[in-house]
């Protein structure tokens, strides 16, 4: 699929997401099922999804000891979700149990991606949690060390998405935090808009409330394919 929008299904309600699926385009944009629909509807969520057609990116974010996080990407795997991420700050051991764990799932093998910088986070509150680095360092290191445990992908802000596109070419860039711009900005820090994210290098671009609470969903999905220039 040419699109590069991944539209993050973040309800409470699994029907409310199923209806907002309903008036999207599995040809159109994937979806991505976060904390809050997972821990609401579990696993058959996905499923539903998945059997609508749409390929489903699987938001846990784990992060945990390098067992714990191998026994959930493993999890994650056997659900056949096309994309699945781990907090790169987990560790490069954490990193590396992720990445044999869906190596060896049987069958479907999905892309396996870490967050690097969360996109509601900036200096400040970076330093808030002892990293003193600015933040474009930071989100280098972790892509960094990301790689070299052979991830797929990363999740940054598309204001990081030249530098890593320049030093991991071969990775994905996942770029939350894209508003147009009319839009605010709500809790994210990092943002940009999505023809400015793409050209930056990002590869898919996660979009939540500015489909998911605009008046018509489905014509806030076009004016964003639009901006990409990609119908
Ligand atoms: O991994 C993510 O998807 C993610 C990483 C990150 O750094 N920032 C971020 O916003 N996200 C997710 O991307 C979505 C952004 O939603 P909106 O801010 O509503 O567009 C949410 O579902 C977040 O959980």
């Amino acid at each position: 699929m040419k699109s590069p929008l991944i539209v993050a299904l973040d309800y409470a309600d699994p029907s409310a997401a199923l209806d907002l699926a309903a008036l999207l385009d599995p040809s159109q944009c994937r979806v991505k099922v976060g904390k809050e629909l997972f821990t609401a509807a579990g696993p058959r969520i996905v499923e539903q999804l998945q059997d609508k057609g749409f390929a489903v990116f699987l938001d846990l974010k784990f992060h945990d000891i390098p067992q714990t996080v191998a026994k959930a990407c493993q999890a994650a795997a056997r659900l056949g979700v096309w994309m699945l991420n781990v907090h790169a700050s987990g560790g490069k051991a954490m990193l590396e149990a992720a990445r044999e764990a869906v190596d060896a799932a049987s069958g479907h093998r999905p892309l396996l991606i870490a967050v690097t910088v969360l996109t509601s986070l900036d200096a400040p509150a970076l330093l808030q949690i002892g990293v003193a680095d600015p933040v474009p360092v930071q989100v280098q290191k972790l892509a960094d060390l990301s790689a070299s445990a052979g991830l797929d992908g990363l999740v940054c802000s598309a204001r990081e998405a030249t530098q890593l596109k320049a030093a991991h070419p071969d990775l994905c860039l996942v770029t939350p935090g894209i508003r147009p711009p009319e839009h605010a900005a709500d809790d994210q820090k990092r943002t940009m808009t999505p023809a400015a994210a793409l050209a930056a290098g990002a590869d898919y671009l996660v979009i939540g409330r500015p489909i998911t609470a605009a008046a018509d969903p489905a014509q806030a999905l076009a004016a964003m394919l639009a901006a990409c220039a990609v119908l």
